[in-house]
């Protein structure tokens, strides 16, 4: 399939999904979540993709939020609309089986950030901003802001960055937690690729089973999400990659894992 606002390469078991929209700092229009919606579907299917990038296009934004010259004119139930469109593609970015990378490259603001929060782990360039700034618009996060962030940095510091709208270095966001690494902008593609190709060489499904108990288990009670931990542990069992794993170490080899 062909994309237009959104670019799609693979690369040793790596998929680079570039937001491409640099005229407008990757604002995040309808044509880009259904874009990216279609890309993360493909990705889901390919088993040749291991690992995903995610990041913008230029050298300015990752995102700078959802597109204001479309929600300019929503009525209060168009606007439910587009946040449930924007929901539906975040869902895929999230329940995808494999690691995901945001590689923030600038302005990573409003459903910008809140689409780099549906991803695994967070790399940012010195040069990124980060921040919720939909309260200087009159209007509030709507495409989960509210409730990951919250979970990311914890509820007071979300508080102080959705009331404020305030803007945050990718230094600060690293101290809070919203981001895993900060590195010099002009090493982001290389170390997002990097820590992409060291996941993509692990157990695919092992890495799937403990993606699942990390965002299933977060949203349980600790006694199920434990048992559920469990049960995923015991599914390894069924994989040839955990002989593979184990027999690896006790011959001190590298393992080569086949995904099964
Ligand atoms: C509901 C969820 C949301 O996400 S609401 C949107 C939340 N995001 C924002 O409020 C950020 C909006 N953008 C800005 O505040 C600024 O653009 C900036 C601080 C990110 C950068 O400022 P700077 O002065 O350096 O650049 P420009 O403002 O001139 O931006 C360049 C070009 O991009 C267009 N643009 C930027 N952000 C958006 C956006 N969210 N939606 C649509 N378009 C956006 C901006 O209008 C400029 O276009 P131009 O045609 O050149 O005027």
């Amino acid at each position: 399939m062909s994309y237009t606002v959104v670019k799609y390469q693979k690369e040793e078991g790596v998929a680079l999904v570039t937001l491409n929209r640099p005229e407008s700092l990757n604002a995040l229009n309808s044509a880009v979540f259904m874009e990216l919606g279609a890309v993360f579907d493909e990705i889901a299917q390919d088993p040749e993709v291991h690992a995903v990038v995610l990041t913008g296009s230029g050298d300015r934004a990752f995102a700078a939020g959802a597109d204001v010259s479309e929600l300019k004119n929503l009525s209060p139930l168009e606007a439910r609309e587009f946040a449930l469109m924007a929901y539906r593609t975040q869902e895929k970015i999230c329940n995808l089986s494999k690691p995901t990378i945001a590689a923030l490259n600038g302005y990573t603001l409003g459903g910008g950030c809140e689409l780099a929060m549906c991803c695994d782990l967070r790399i940012a360039a010195e040069t990124a901003r980060l921040g919720q700034p939909e309260i200087n618009l009159g209007i509030i996060p709507g495409g989960g802001g509210t409730q990951r962030l919250a979970r990311l940095v914890g509820l007071s510091r979300a508080k102080e960055l959705i009331f404020t709208g305030k803007i945050i270095t990718a230094q600060q966001a690293l101290e809070w937690g919203l981001v895993n690494q900060v590195v010099p902008a002009g090493q982001l593609l290389e170390e997002a690729f990097k820590l992409a190709r060291d996941l993509a060489g692990k157990s695919a499904p092992a890495l799937a089973l403990v993606k699942s108990a990390l965002d299933r288990g977060i949203n349980m009670d600790l006694s199920s999400a434990l048992h559920y931990e469990i049960d995923c542990f015991a599914c390894c069992f069924a994989t040839e990659d955990h002989r593979e794993g184990i027999a690896a170490f006790l011959e001190k080899r590298r393992p080569a894992y086949k995904g099964r």
